[in-house]
């Protein structure tokens, strides 16, 4: 389980709280206006900023001062993070061990991985040697080597056309399922959201609210959501 207890997030002017849990196993949408801080949220559960005040526990172990690359995640950007000069082999296999190390075993499951994302074969190339949604695709094989207990996802398929985006929607959900990873997914469409994550933390005017049932949230939304979601979105009569 992932407890966000008594944060307190500051960013310049900026403030977010945020006390909450996410079950283990759980896929989480996470939505709410541009600027209200979901990106910031997730940075603040991935290490890359620290809270003002609170903790950030897994498992009831406190990561709040763990380094990035100690904690149970995998991150997901919209840039995947692929390192252009290095082969989706190395790049991979940094997935595995900090020098990218490729014996034996890392291969075997370097292949296992690109095979499974659908790039069987293109180990040998480098990013800017493949399309964006097979970049996609790499960067997804990488955190499926990874196998950390939690997925974290900010908008990494965004630049995708909409069937490629619900194709590697599809995917994230059918390899979270099978390894039973924690998901929190940054998304502006809610259609992600109702159809992958069952739950969404609403992140509106400082808060990030506690997660709530994704279909109920946008049947009925708070007007602030509303607002952001436009004329789609009614209350039910
Ligand atoms: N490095 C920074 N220094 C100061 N303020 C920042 C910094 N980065 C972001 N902010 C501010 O923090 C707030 C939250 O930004 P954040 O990117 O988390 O929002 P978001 O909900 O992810 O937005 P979007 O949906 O537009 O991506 C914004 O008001 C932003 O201007």
């Amino acid at each position: 389980m992932l407890t966000l207890d008594k944060l307190a997030i500051e960013q310049g002017d900026f403030r977010l709280s945020a006390d909450l849990e996410i079950e283990t196993g759980a896929s989480v949408a996470v939505i709410g206006p541009s600027g209200a801080g979901k990106s910031t949220l997730l940075s603040v559960i991935a290490g890359f900023l620290a809270p003002s005040a609170g903790r950030v526990l897994w498992d009831s172990a406190e990561i709040t001062g763990t380094a990035p690359g100690e904690r149970p995640l995998s991150i997901l950007f919209q840039d995947q993070n692929l390192f252009p000069h290095l082969t989706l082999e190395t790049n991979l296999a940094l997935g595995l061990n900090p020098k990218g190390k490729i014996d034996r075993a890392a291969r075997a499951q370097i292949e296992g991985a690109l095979a499974r994302v659908g790039l069987e074969g293109l180990g040998k190339r480098k990013p800017g040697q493949i399309s964006g949604g097979q970049q996609s695709r790499a960067g997804l094989a990488r955190a499926l080597l990874r196998a950390r207990p939690m997925l974290l996802l900010d908008e990494p398929f965004a630049a995708l056309g909409p069937a490629l985006k619900t194709e590697m929607l599809a995917l994230v959900a059918e390899i979270a399922r099978e390894q039973g990873t924690t998901v929190l997914m940054v998304s502006h469409d809610p259609e992600d959201a109702r159809v992958l994550c069952p739950q969404t933390v609403l992140v509106a005017e400082g808060k990030a609210h506690p997660p709530q049932d994704t279909t109920a949230l946008l049947a009925d939304p708070p007007p602030v959501l509303r607002e952001y979601l436009g004329e789609g979105a009614r209350p039910r009569d």
